[in-house]
């Protein structure tokens, strides 16, 4: 043995011994912190009523601190999503939290809630968005996860649609980089693909790459991502597109990774409950506006938010339920419902509108 291994294991040696001295340091803080956790559980239950546990505002606070404080070398995303986890399992000891969302397990809206929540939540799939929005109307759990857009293939008509019959609150964002794969089971001969399952969504966000790739090959939409991974493990001529967790979940092989036309490709999801949300100190909000058909009314609707410096971040239009030619206006905008500024707009656009709903002021995704 070289002298130079002898001084290499030894320096091993010592870094290993000053990590498991760090990690009892570590682990220390996370108790007392947990302890923490449950003394606010005491503080929450004693104020009576329906104590609400999971404080999204604060979550946020919480991660955006652990970002800016952050001085590397782990980046800060990779930072908050440590605190994620640590929060995550510190809510669970007060109260586990119940969460809904658009399954099957394996798509992209599990993963979002996982994003959101951390791994100590307890997640439950459902079917379909309208689902979502019951189970949490009905109390069987705290807050649902359905996705609201693409920046492909824009805006999901559905979850938006719901929130015309719906009294639920928007509570929260995730926004997920999305990336799909092509992937393939045990018993498919990859070079005999005829047919290839997706969500109709997935597919249309890599028509390109498919035109190119597998131009004669059948495209099958079906209900998720994660329902074509299922499909595949029993054809031996049949591919599916979809995303890690799915490859994961159902023992799939990649054959190509991110397919995705456009690589800055991301979905945006929204978290529903029955609880208003205080300010984070960095918000959105999201309103439903329901306009008369009249000449002008769209600019009568926007020029409030120009004149009060509210800055719009999306506006989105679907045909209202309740009769031809009204029009239901989805806008999506920077800063909170309690903020002066917008609760001056908001109070003049209530003026000129035939009906103004508050979807929900919630914290501006972190993660
Ligand atoms: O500050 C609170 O209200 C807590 O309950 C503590 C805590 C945390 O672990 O930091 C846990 C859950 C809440 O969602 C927010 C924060």
């Amino acid at each position: 043995m070289t002298e130079e291994t002898v001084s290499g294991d030894q320096r091993l040696l010592e870094l290993r011994n000053r990590i498991d001295s760090i990690d009892g340091d570590i682990a220390r803080l996370i108790s007392e912190r947990a302890n923490c956790a449950l003394a606010v559980a005491a503080v929450k239950k004693a104020t009576g009523g329906d104590a609400l546990y999971y404080r999204p505002e604060r979550e946020a606070q919480v991660l955006r601190r652990a970002m800016e404080r952050n001085s590397g070398p782990l980046t800060d995303e990779e930072m908050a999503r440590l605190f994620r986890e640590i929060m995550s399992a510190c809510l669970a000891l007060e109260e586990p939290v119940k969460v809904a969302y658009l399954g099957p397990e394996g798509t992209f809206t599990q993963q979002a809630a996982l994003k959101h929540f951390g791994n100590s939540a307890q997640s439950r799939p459902l079917a379909v968005i309208d689902e979502v929005f019951r189970e949490v109307e009905a109390g069987a759990v705290n807050y649902g996860v359905v996705p609201v857009e693409n920046s492909t293939e824009g805006v999901i008509n559905h979850t938006l649609d719901n929130f015309m019959t719906s009294n639920l609150y928007i509570c929260g964002e995730v926004e997920l980089r999305i990336h799909h794969h092509l992937m393939i089971s045990d018993v498919t001969r990859a070079d005999a693909i005829t047919r290839i399952y997706s969500h109709a969504q997935s597919l249309a966000q890599c028509r390109k790459w498919l035109d190119a790739h597998y131009p004669n090959v059948e495209r099958v939409a079906v209900a998720s991502n994660a329902d074509a991974a299922v499909r595949v493990k029993g054809e031996w001529n049949a591919a599916a597109i979809a995303g890690d967790m799915a490859a994961e979940l159902y023992g799939l092989k990649i054959l190509s990774e991110k397919i995705e036309d456009r690589p800055d490709n991301s979905t945006r999801f929204l978290i529903i409950g029955t609880q208003e949300v205080p300010a984070s100190g960095d918000d959105k909000t999201s309103l439903m506006v329901s306009m008369r058909n009249e000449p002008g009314a769209l600019h009568n609707l926007l020029e409030p938010f120009r004149r009060f410096g509210v800055d719009l971040t999306r506006v989105e239009t679907r045909p209202s339920q309740s009769g031809n030619w009204n029009y239901v206006f989805f806008i999506d905008f920077v800063g909170h419902r309690d903020t002066k500024n917008i609760a001056s707009a908001l109070r003049e656009v209530g003026v000129c509108a035939s009906d103004v709903k508050v979807l929900g002021s919630y914290p501006r995704g972190v993660l």
